[in-house]
């Protein structure tokens, strides 16, 4: 805790005068990644930042993001561990993707987790505020020193909350609705469900796919009437909560500028199919799936680009409301209805967080890179069996290929 303290703390000043914050001093000596005790909380993190404060040149953004990449690649994929961060590949979609975000807004991130995107947005767009949103205030203290480290936190704010309660007040921070409009959004907001379980899960005997029990116990996967409870379940029972909750609330609140960037990661694994059946099966926006290889894992993934029809942008500024409603409707939205999502999405849907939240637990709970290439798989076949499938590749834009 005293390590803690002091890197929080310590080594962060504000420039007398103007908002911007800057490294005051190297980081205190003791804070090595060697001092941090292996499976402690946030040790991951931890000697993530040790590793930057280490091998990175303070004040340059490239270098930090350099560093993190091979924190990833080189220290924790040995071992078999994964750096949940859009590197690589993902990074250069995400560029590519932000370089054509309309002029004059800001670019909203929800998922900051150690800032290693917020700070490549950054870079790609100098100038645009980048305002990310974190829920682990643990991680939101990691990004902040990184930001700083880089020399970046003139341009990059940070706020912690979970994004349903910080989205509807987030406006109000940068002078009101209407001063706060976004020309690019990052949605990588994975693993915020787990406190979402309560009480009971129930699992096929067959074929073990996750099930719940309506109008009899009969799995909604191969249709086998033995299903076994494992007193594990999700409370609140709203399969129709993800990425595309938060951008409803966003939306609503008329922030998108014509032309607006959505992008979101890992819509393939864990997946997200009740947000892309939403944008690819409404009118609000043009969509580009793109085929990407995940940072430092053997499996795919795909990343959604999706540009804001200007005709829909006016009809949400038109729509938009101060208090925004959690949208929960299956059909519904206040513009750009799109067609009810068949049973198997949203069978989808409990799947991918259920596997999310497996991911996201400590220790066993863990997932292996075999078992997500193969989730992957299976994911994607039965997306594209509805008609929602990749529509470019990330090695493709890295050659030089355009986007747009
Ligand atoms: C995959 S990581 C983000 C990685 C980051 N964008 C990058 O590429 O460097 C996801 C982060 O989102 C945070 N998170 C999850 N759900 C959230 C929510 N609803 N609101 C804000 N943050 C959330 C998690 O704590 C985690 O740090």
């Amino acid at each position: 805790m005293r390590l803690w303290r002091r890197f929080a703390l310590g080594h962060v000043r504000r420039v007398p005068g103007s908002r911007r914050l800057a490294t005051e001093r190297p980081p205190p000596k003791a804070f090595k990644g060697s001092n941090i005790q292996a499976g402690s909380p946030y040790s991951k993190e931890l000697r993530l930042l040790a590793h930057v404060f280490e091998t990175a040149t303070a004040g340059d953004p490239s270098s930090v993001c350099d560093a993190i990449e091979r924190f990833g690649e080189d220290v924790l994929n040995p071992a078999g561990q994964w750096l949940k961060v859009a590197g690589r590949h993902k990074t250069t979609v995400l560029s590519k993707a932000m370089k054509n975000c309309p002029k004059g807004g800001s670019i909203l991130e929800i998922g900051t987790y150690c800032g290693y995107s917020a700070l490549r947005m950054a870079m790609a767009l100098p100038g645009a505020r980048v305002v990310s949103l974190e829920v682990d205030p643990a991680h939101m203290v990691i990004a902040r020193n990184m930001v700083a480290y880089a020399g970046m936190a003139h341009m990059i704010d940070i706020w912690t909350g979970h994004s349903k309660d910080v989205l509807p007040r987030l406006p109000q921070r940068y002078g009101g609705r209407h001063q706060f409009r976004l020309g690019g959004v990052f949605m990588d907001q994975k693993g915020s469900r787990d406190s979402e379980f309560a009480s009971e899960i129930f699992w096929c005997f067959s074929c073990l796919a996750s099930s719940w029990p309506r109008g009899g116990q009969v799995c909604r996967s191969c249709g086998s009437v033995w299903v076994l409870g494992l007193g594990l379940s999700r409370v609140g029972g709203d399969p129709t909560q993800g990425y595309h909750e938060d951008l409803s609330v966003i939306e609503q609140l008329g922030l998108l500028l014509p032309g607006a960037v959505v992008v979101a990661d890992n819509v393939l694994k864990p997946g997200s199919p009740l947000f892309l059946w939403r944008l690819c099966k409404g009118s609000a926006y043009d969509n580009h799936i793109v085929r990407v290889k995940e940072f430092a894992m053997p499996s795919e993934d795909w990343m959604s680009v999706s540009v804001l029809r200007p005709e829909a942008a006016v009809e949400m500024e038109s729509m938009s409301v101060e208090v925004p409603t959690v949208e929960r409707g299956k059909g519904q939205a206040p513009q750009g209805a799109w067609p009810v999502p068949p049973e198997e999405l949203i069978q989808l849907q409990w799947e991918s967080d259920r596997i999310r939240a497996q991911a996201t637990r400590p220790g066993r709970g863990s997932v292996s890179f075999a078992e997500w290439a193969s989730y992957a798989e299976g994911m994607k076949e039965k997306m594209v069996n509805h008609g929602i499938f990749e529509t470019e590749d990330a090695e493709q834009l890295e050659s030089g290929a355009e986007l747009f």
